[in-house]
């Protein structure tokens, strides 16, 4: 089976009810582990580059090895995404690589610090969605600041991120402004910020409604019903990996996730798809360290590497089967991006907005 839009994985996701979980990508190991949970369940698959993935790994190695797993997996969807791009130029860059979907996050400013207004976010993210519809390229844009309720803090990690303390109106996405967005740019899904963050440090305590503000997605998801809501910052954060990873010598300190029963009701309300990053860093860290301490005599790469394969396999099978897309990937017939762009040429995707 050949790549896919995102849109057309989205589109298939909300027909039916279930949600997908977009995995972060930089290695072999992360992109096997993904790839065998989709084969176990038959899932349809999102596998997405950061721009610290494309600075790690090299755009080259990560559309390489993510050809490599539409090769070996013929019967599987799956969308190359481009996660969080910066600038126009980044996400033309990606299409022209291959990507079959992208990010174009203008809800920050060129540096990926500075939160940006309205009219540059909707100015940037509709000058991708002409290039990207032209070519069957799906865009994920982004509203509202992602950062801690809790605190009142930006969420800068790895160079990406507002710094610094925001307001309560950035911290959270008006549904208004959301509509709004969506009608002035056609974006085939939106980021919204309801008080997740990346990374590990999210909640100082099992977050309550307060905190992480489930109800807004039922609103915005009101407003524009057939733009698909993005959940970014959704890793569960696992206790269990947390407890191992400090068994084995790490210093990781008191830390909660996105509870996956949230996320759940989240999908219920529109949210489609959801991003993953740090749950296979702490379920790869913390197999590592438990391999290692256990076989110190052990010196090939290979026996730890696939300690830490199987322990992300785990998470996500455990992901595809929680957010509903186990036996979906099969129920997909593949649309070739050409198909897609007649299909935004005709106007049969556009935006409802109420
Ligand atoms: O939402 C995300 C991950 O959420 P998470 O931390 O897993 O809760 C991704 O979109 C981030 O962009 C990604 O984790 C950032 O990765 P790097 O830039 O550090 O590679």
């Amino acid at each position: 089976m050949p790549l896919v839009s995102m849109r057309q994985l989205l589109d298939h996701a909300a027909e039916n009810g279930y949600g997908l979980p977009a995995f972060n990508v930089n290695n072999l190991e992360q992109i096997q582990a993904i790839m065998e949970a989709a084969a176990e369940t038959n899932s349809p698959v999102i596998m997405q580059g950061s721009a610290g993935a494309r600075k790690y790994a090299g755009e080259p190695y990560l559309r390489h090895l993510i050809e490599a797993a539409i090769e070996t997996h013929p019967d599987i969807p799956i969308v190359m995404h481009q996660d969080h791009g910066a600038s126009p130029a980044i996400c033309i860059q990606s299409m022209r690589s291959g990507f079959s979907s992208v990010m174009m996050d203008g809800s920050l400013q060129e540096d990926a610090k500075t939160p940006a207004s309205f009219e540059y976010n909707a100015r940037v993210s509709k000058h991708v969605v002409d290039i990207a519809h032209a070519i069957g390229v799906s865009v994920e844009g982004e509203l509202g600041c992602l950062g801690s309720l809790e605190t009142g803090m930006g969420e800068k990690e790895d160079g990406h991120g507002a710094e610094g303390a925001l307001s309560h109106d950035q911290l959270l996405t008006d549904p208004n402004e959301a509509a709004e967005f969506v009608k002035a740019t056609g974006v085939d899904a939106l980021a919204i910020a309801i008080g997740t963050s990346h990374g590990a440090y999210k909640f100082t305590r099992p977050p309550t409604g307060a905190v992480l503000r489930i109800d807004r997605i039922k609103e915005i998801h009101a407003r524009i019903p057939n733009t698909h809501l993005v959940m970014h910052g959704s890793s569960s954060v696992p206790q269990d990996w947390l407890k191992i990873i400090n068994q084995y010598g790490g210093t990781m300190g008191e830390t909660y996730g996105v509870p996956v029963e949230e996320i759940v009701e989240g999908i219920k309300h529109g949210v489609r798809k959801i991003n993953i990053d740090t749950d296979l860093r702490m379920a790869s860290t913390g197999a590592i360290r438990k391999y290692l301490a256990e076989n110190t005599k052990d010196f090939d790469p290979r026996k730890y590497f696939a300690a830490a394969r199987k322990a992300m396999k785990e998470i996500c099978v455990a992901r595809y089967t929680a957010f509903g897309c186990a036996g979906q990937a099969s129920k997909i017939k593949p649309m070739s991006l050409e198909r897609m762009a007649e299909r935004y040429k005709k106007g049969e995707l556009n935006a409802i907005v109420k």
